[in-house]
């Protein structure tokens, strides 16, 4: 969506960046929030493609987490989702990202990249670290459960914003649909529908039988022993 720029001529674009296995009511406050304070024209969503720093962790296909991005965001106008980072090959860095968007809004276009409080805290671990501030300015927001705090950023090119908290994690939703808990209410009704129609998130026989028996004290069978 291109809107008019603003007063002072530029447009102000935010980009919420994230896994989105799946995408939940507490990034889209985040995203609604920044877009308030600081009157963005649009926020763009942009799914990872391969979120290296989450390898020990099993990420969803590309596609269902960018079309539940979709449904998650379609209601709002100045919602949209990017594929730059899904087509893109190999491990995704936000230098990248931040490049593309800047190449696709062209120049008059002010970028303003929106993080969770834990995010914030790992920046200066991420690829070309030092170079980022030059793209984007850096908005942190409040997260139950991690402290905000600016971990050294460049001065000026980071805001720590508080938001209305929502005790949600992508890593609870995946758990919960597991264990046959509902997800109502955490994520839009159309993310619950989505993962119930792909059966995303189901706990394989195999795991279940292991968790019950473990639970029962039941001894694992010769077969769910690891070969020596
Ligand atoms: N409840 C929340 N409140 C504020 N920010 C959030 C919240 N959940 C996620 N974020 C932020 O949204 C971005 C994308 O997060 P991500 O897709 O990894 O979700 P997650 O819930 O942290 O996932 P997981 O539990 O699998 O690690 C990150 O910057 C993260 O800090
Ligand atoms: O650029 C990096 O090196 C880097 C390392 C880890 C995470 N990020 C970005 O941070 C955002 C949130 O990531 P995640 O893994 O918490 O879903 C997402 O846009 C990632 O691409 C970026």
């Amino acid at each position: 969506m291109m809107n008019a720029p603003g007063v002072d001529g530029k447009r102000r674009v935010g980009v919420m960046g994230g896994t989105f296995d799946p995408i939940h009511h507490g990034h889209l406050v985040a995203a609604s929030e920044v877009a308030h304070h600081f009157q963005l024209d649009e926020v763009v969503f942009v799914p990872t493609g391969r979120p290296y720093q989450k390898s020990e962790q099993e990420v969803s296909a590309a596609e269902d987490r960018y079309l539940m991005t979709v449904i998650a965001t379609a209601s709002n106008p100045r919602f949209s989702v990017s594929r730059v980072d899904i087509d893109r090959p190999g491990p995704t860095f936000t230098i990248d990202t931040l490049r593309d968007i800047a190449r696709i809004h062209g120049p008059g276009t002010e970028l303003y990249f929106i993080t969770g409080a834990d995010a914030l805290g790992a920046i200066l671990t991420w690829q070309n670290a030092d170079l980022l501030f030059e793209l984007a300015h850096f908005v942190g927001c409040t997260r139950p459960g991690h402290p905000l705090h600016d971990p050294g950023l460049p001065e000026g090119k980071v805001t720590l914003l508080e938001i209305p908290a929502l005790a949600i994690s992508s890593s609870e939703c995946r758990q919960r649909v597991a264990m046959g808990e509902p997800i109502w209410y955490l994520v839009p009704d159309g993310i619950v529908q989505y993962i119930n129609k792909r059966g995303l998130y189901r706990e394989s026989e195999e795991r279940r039988r292991k968790r019950v028996g473990s639970r029962l004290g039941i001894l694992p069978t010769q077969e769910d022993r690891p070969a020596p």
